[in-house]
Parts: C-alpha cells; sequence; structure tokens
C-alpha cells in the first residue's frame, strides 16, 4: 500500500530536500537524503520533493553548485521511500523536458513545475509531457503576492487546462499576510470547482507560514508544503513538524504522525543544519519588501564581498520588484550602494 491510500482531509508534502537545498547552500549529502527521506516516510509523508533549490537543472553559476549531482540525490531518494512518491521541481527554461524524463525514468513519481505568477504559460508543454510521463502534476505560482486573487486564478486555468493537477499560491517572499493567502487560495478553488485541487506553499519571513496554511486549508487548499525545522529559503518554510501538530489540534486529518516528525525534526534533519532559519532582519526585509527568499544568501554573500548591508541590498531589491532568475542584479545593487556611499 502506498501513503497516497490513505484517508486525509489535507496532505502534507515536505520540501526540506528541496527548499532546505537553498539553506543548505545546496550541499545535500546523500546521507542527509536518505535519512530524512526515511524518516518523512515511516511518519507517513506521502509527497517528499527532492531537486536543488531552483529545481532540475538548477546547479549553475548563477544558482548555486550542488555538491552532489540531483540525480543522485533523487534515485537515492526513490530507494528509501517505501511508500513515499518523490516529487522534483523543474521552473521551465532552467529545468528541461530531457531532465524531467531522466528524473521520471530514476523513479519520481510527481513533479512540480514552477512558474512566475503572471507566466503560467510557459509551464504548458510540461505539464503535458508529465502527463505523458504518468507524473502526478502540481503547478507553482511563485511570488503570489505580486498579484491578485482573479489574475491568479486565470493564471491556474493555464495550467489545469494544461494537464496540472493542483496549482499552489506560493508565498515565494513569505509576505501575505492573513486574507492575502486566504483569498488568492480561494480564488483559484472557486475556478476550479473540484477539477483541481489547490495547495499552499508558505515561507515564515513575517511568521505567517503555520497561520496563512491553516486559512488555505479552511479557503479550499488541500496540499500544504513545510520543511522539517523550518529548513527552507528566507526564514524558512512553515515546519512541517508544527503543520502536523496544528492540525492535529483542530482535530483536522493529515494522516502523519506528528511525534515521528519531531523526532524526524529534533534527531535527523536539525544535526545537519548549517546555518539554522531564522527570522532575522534580513529575512523581515524580504517578507516586508516582498523579495524572493532564495535571494537571502546571494544578498549576504554580496553585503559581505562589497561592505554593504544585506537588508539594504533587499530592501532595494523589493522596490526594483525583482523576480526569480535575477539573482545577478543583486551584484549590481550591491555596486550601486558602494558608489552612492563613496559618493557621500
Ligand atoms: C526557485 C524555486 C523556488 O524556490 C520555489 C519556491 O519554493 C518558492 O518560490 O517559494
Ligand atoms: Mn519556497
Amino acid at each position: 500500500m502506498s501513503w497516497d491510500d490513505v484517508t486525509r482531509e489535507v496532505r502534507i508534502v515536505d520540501t526540506s530536500l528541496r527548499d532546505g537545498s537553498h539553506a543548505m547552500a545546496h550541499q545535500f549529502t546523500e546521507e542527509n537524503v536518505r535519512d530524512t527521506v526515511r524518516a518523512l516516510d515511516t511518519a507517513g509523508v506521502s509527497l517528499i520533493e527532492v531537486t536543488h533549490g531552483d529545481g532540475l537543472g538548477g546547479s549553475t553559476f548563477n544558482y548555486g553548485f550542488s555538491l552532489v549531482d540531483e540525480r543522485k540525490l533523487i534515485a537515492a531518494a526513490v530507494d528509501e521511500a517505501k511508500r513515499a512518491k518523490i516529487a522534483v521541481l523543474l521552473l521551465p527554461g532552467l529545468g528541461t523536458v530531457t531532465d524531467l524524463k531522466a528524473a521520471a525514468g530514476l523513479g519520481a513519481g510527481a513533479v512540480r513545475i514552477a512558474t512566475h505568477c503572471t507566466e503560467a504559460d510557459v509551464s504548458v508543454q510540461h505539464f503535458t509531457e508529465a502527463r505523458e510521463l504518468g507524473l502526478e502534476t502540481v503547478g507553482f505560482l511563485m511570488l503570489s503576492h505580486m498579484s491578485t486573487p482573479d489574475a491568479l486564478a486565470k493564471q491556474g486555468r493555464i495550467m489545469v487546462d494544461a494537464g496540472c493537477q493542483c496549482v499552489y499560491i506560493v508565498d515565494s517572499a513569505g509576505a501575505l499576510i492573513l486574507e492575502d493567502a486566504a483569498e488568492r487560495v480561494e480564488a483559484l478553488a472557486a475556478e476550479f470547482g473540484g477539477e483541481a485541487q489547490v495547495g499552499y506553499h508558505g515561507h515564515q519571513n513575517l511568521s505567517f507560514g503555520v497561520a496563512n496554511s491553516v486559512l488555505a486549508y479552511r479557503a479550499g487548499a488541500r496540499q500544504i508544503d513545510g520543511s522539517l525545522v523550518a529548513l527552507g529559503a528566507g526564514a524558512g518554510n512553515s515546519p512541517t513538524e508544527v503543520l502536523a501538530a496544528v492540525f492535529e489540534r483542530l482535530g483536522v486529518r493529515t494522516g502523519v504522525d506528528k511525534d515521528l516528525l519531531m523526532d524526524a525534526a529534533e534527531n535527523v534533519v536539525k544535526p545537519y543544519i548549517t546555518r539554522l532559519p531564522v527570522m532575522d532582519r534580513s529575512s523581515i526585509v524580504q517578507g516586508f519588501a516582498g523579495v524572493y527568499s532564495s535571494f537571502l544568501l546571494h544578498a549576504e554573500r554580496a553585503a559581505e564581498r562589497y561592505g554593504v548591508p544585506a537588508h539594504e541590498i533587499l530592501y532595494r531589491v523589493g522596490a526594483n520588484r525583482y523576480v526569480g532568475g535575477q539573482e545577478d542584479m543583486i551584484i549590481d545593487i550591491a555596486l550601486q550602494l558602494v558608489a552612492e556611499r563613496d559618493a557621500r
């Protein structure tokens, strides 16, 4: 029996081994992946995402090189998962159909295809291919705070028409606060009317990951992302172990064991984390200014290299409304700040 056969009211999906890759500067080892997958699988998590933080093909100069080839990590995850399905992330333009076929060949059972929240049309070919490969399909509308509920619903419709089975409101910047999240989920649920599910992916930059996830569930979301110990970009994701405990307290069936997830967080993931996700000045600014969470380490590195504060860089990234793929512009901003400082 697979964990997919378990009856639950909401499915908690774990992204420690993908979003957490940002926080780990893409340095996961095969042992990290095996230990984490084994623990999540035993705890009843039915979908576990494993890829470079920026998805298939993300190991590059612009995004940061992986320590271990992600195909090796995906194969290790598939080998460890006895009942869970392994998902991979794909950003069209970075990951290719060839990468997707290779991941499917390694045994990945689902793909989450991510686009900027106004660009769902670039995902159509990838959804078509994914369905032909027999994969479960999920769509990510990233930086969802930058768009309105109605506009997001139209973008979600493009994904569903292309074969997507669940479209996520992705709060990449951790910028959504309570009804901001609920209204976006509600708009997608109304648009799909049961034809596809809605999911919610939160970041903790302003500390609303878990609260937004509960409201998202009440607004109709049936898949909710989390990461053990919040391991993810920026201040991290909604912690999987907290989501499990909160949904249990609310009497909402998730099919996962919160105590086993707490064991996994404390005894498996925490010992290997090199930098605990934290709501510090830089990540709070990311939430406030609407900056992509995965820009955090890039901004910190530029701050160190050019001697300007990371939070000042991030405020300006927010003002310029930069989106994923514009990581190199962080250096430009740092250089501008240096020039402005030297001109004073
Ligand atoms: C680069 C992909 C990105 O990290 C996806 C995601 O988790 C998000 O936008 O929050
Ligand atoms: Mn994320």
